[in-house]
């Protein structure tokens, strides 16, 4: 299949509530350019950049959540990636993993005040005709740095004063070391106790303290545990969100336009699924 069919084909995918923008290619993006400020470790692996826009005028406001900016690096290679935090005027906050090539590669050489970077707008991965606070119960299901855009909800969604929204992240990785943005989860656990629940689900045991945070020490996520932990299959009011490794999204919902994998069998409707691919 060529890749003109298949973005048009992700173009196409309209149901209930949800429409896909698809990849539509650089040309939409105007990139601005920006400054390396500076780089803190998350993990062992992934490290949250700060970046600050040249032109004030250029820099958003607000960045929509969910959304994402394509950046370019001095050498010219591209990727998207999404904001962290929505509300530090002239300033871009992005959780970006090593894999030591390519694009996060080369980042990790930057130093701080390096220039030649260059960031789009924000734009919104996925268009969404409903509010998204307004449900009643919101599962998140990430994996390693794929927590991106499910935090970037998490938090709008819990700090909105009208909502009354309840959040389920339910969260998969290596091992306690890996798990991204921990600090800040926990918080936000501890600030909205009634409204958020945290399930994290690590592969490995590293150290037996991990038992303390999880009983899913030693497990992949699977459709087992997604259905010991999920409820609300077929109800409208309850949606979930997926983002996390090709072979992750695959084995929870399938991928894009094809609906599958382990939501599909415990019943959940292709319009309660929002998957970010
Ligand atoms: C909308 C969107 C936004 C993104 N934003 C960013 C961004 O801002 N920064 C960034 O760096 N990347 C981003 N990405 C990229 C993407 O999130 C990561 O490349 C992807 O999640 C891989 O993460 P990882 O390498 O940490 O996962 P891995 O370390 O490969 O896997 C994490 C965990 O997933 C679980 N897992 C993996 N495969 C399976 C399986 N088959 N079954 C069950 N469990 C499994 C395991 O527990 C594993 O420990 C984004 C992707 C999308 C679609």
């Amino acid at each position: 299949m060529t890749r003109e069919i298949i973005v048009e084909r992700k173009k196409a995918i309209i149901w209930k509530g949800w429409k896909f923008k698809g990849h539509e290619g650089d040309d939409m993006f105007g990139l601005f350019d920006v400054k390396f400020i500076e780089r803190t470790p998350l993990t062992h692996n992934v490290d949250h950049y700060k970046f600050s826009y040249n032109n004030l005028d250029e820099a958003p406001k607000t960045i929509p959540i969910m959304s994402r900016v394509l950046l370019s690096t001095p050498e010219g290679q591209k990727r998207f990636f999404t904001p962290i935090f929505n509300e530090d005027e002239g300033y871009i906050h992005l959780a970006i993993k090593n894999y030591g090539r390519t694009v996060s590669g080369e980042l990790a050489q930057l130093e701080p005040g390096a220039e030649g970077i260059m960031i789009s707008k924000p734009t919104q991965h996925i268009k969404h005709e409903v509010p998204l606070k307004t449900f009643k119960l919101v599962y998140l299901i990430g994996a390693g740095v794929g927590i991106a855009p499910l935090l970037g909800y998490m938090t709008s969604c819990l700090k909105e004063v009208d909502s009354q929204t309840k959040i389920k992240l339910i969260y998969a990785n290596h091992s306690e070391k890996d798990i991204v943005l921990k600090q800040e989860l926990d918080e936000l656990k501890k600030k909205y106790s009634d409204r958020l629940e945290i399930v994290h689900v690590l592969k490995t045991q590293v150290d037996e303290s991990e038992e303390k945070i999880t009983k899913y020490v030693g497990f992949r996520l699977n459709k087992e545990i997604l259905s010991k932990e999920m409820k609300g299959a077929g109800d409208d009011d309850v949606k979930v969100f997926v983002c996390g490794p090709q072979p992750f999204v695959t084995m929870v919902s399938g991928y894009a336009w094809w609906y599958g994998g382990a939501l599909r069998y415990l019943k959940f409707k292709r319009s309660q699924v929002l998957i970010f691919y």
